[in-house]
């Protein structure tokens, strides 16, 4: 069955992308909002009821972004592995929240980090996935110069998802960014092609080139409403669906 048809869709194994900065209360001087991660792990314990397999990718943007800081005269490098270690404090928050919920879940760290978190093993990660936890994928690639999307088409092809969910702080992708253009459109459905060939910034070409490459379809929705995490988890058709079609 289509991700894009009407009726909920019932994935198997799917990658859920966190951004970092929707953990960020909006106007608050927290970087993260325990209260939104908590909402957010209770929307995840609810949608894996079912025996979803998930691997979630957790962001920096609320604390720090690589690129920004560059721009600002910090060396690249650098400044991207202050980013990388920054999706490892999101991934803890998540881990927390989501024990809290009663989720068995386990972080691994693409970059070693063994007093917090197990070191990224892909065969580790798929057997437990297999066994019901919840994987949260901490430190991107471990690569400056990418993304914690292009980590999330990174993870998915590894982890042989079904889907790639992208919650972010945009319901869909449109035809042009919807914060500068008031009149941009949304789109329901999208190629890659497509996304790739105007240039639309919902996510970076890399992970837009991975995902076309492995026929991971990726769905990006506004993870603000309360339930979305679940509904777009339970395959309900909200936000955009970026496909090969
Ligand atoms: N064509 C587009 N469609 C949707 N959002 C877009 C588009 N172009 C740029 N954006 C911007 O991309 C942002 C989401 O992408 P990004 O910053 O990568 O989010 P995240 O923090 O989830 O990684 C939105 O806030 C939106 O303003
Ligand atoms: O594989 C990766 C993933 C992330 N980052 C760095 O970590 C920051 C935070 O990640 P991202 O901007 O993707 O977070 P999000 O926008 O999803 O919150 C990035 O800006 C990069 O500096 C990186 O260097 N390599």
């Amino acid at each position: 069955m289509s991700a894009t048809s009407q009726s909920p869709v019932q994935f198997k194994r799917a990658i859920l992308k966190l951004s970092g900065e929707a953990l960020r209360e909006p106007g608050s001087t927290d970087n993260i909002s325990p209260e939104i991660v908590a909402r957010i792990a209770a929307e995840i314990r609810d949608a894996v009821k079912g025996g979803l397999q998930l691997g979630v990718v957790v962001g920096g943007g609320n604390f720090w972004r690589g690129a920004s800081a560059s721009a600002r005269g910090m060396d690249r490098a650098t400044a991207d592995y202050v980013g990388m270690l920054a999706t490892v404090m999101n991934a803890l928050a998540v881990q927390s929240a989501l024990e809290h919920e009663g989720v068995r879940c386990i972080v691994q760290s693409a970059i070693e980090m063994q007093n917090v978190a197990e070191p990224f093993i892909r065969r580790k990660a798929e057997r437990h996935l297999e066994e019901g936890f919840v994987v949260i994928f901490a430190a991107g690639t471990g690569n400056p110069f990418f993304s914690t999307d292009t980590t999330a088409a990174l993870r998915a092809s590894e982890m042989r998802a079904d889907v790639i969910f992208k919650a972010t702080m945009v319901d869909g992708v449109y035809d042009s960014d919807p914060k500068k253009n008031p009149d941009a459109k949304r789109y329901e459905t999208v190629s890659f092609q497509e996304c790739l060939s105007k240039q639309l910034k919902v996510m970076d070409a890399t992970a837009f080139s991975l995902c076309m490459d492995n026929h991971i379809p990726i769905i990006v929705f506004d993870m603000a409403p309360n339930g979305n995490v679940t509904r777009a988890l339970n395959g309900e058709r909200i936000g955009t669906v970026v496909n090969g079609g």
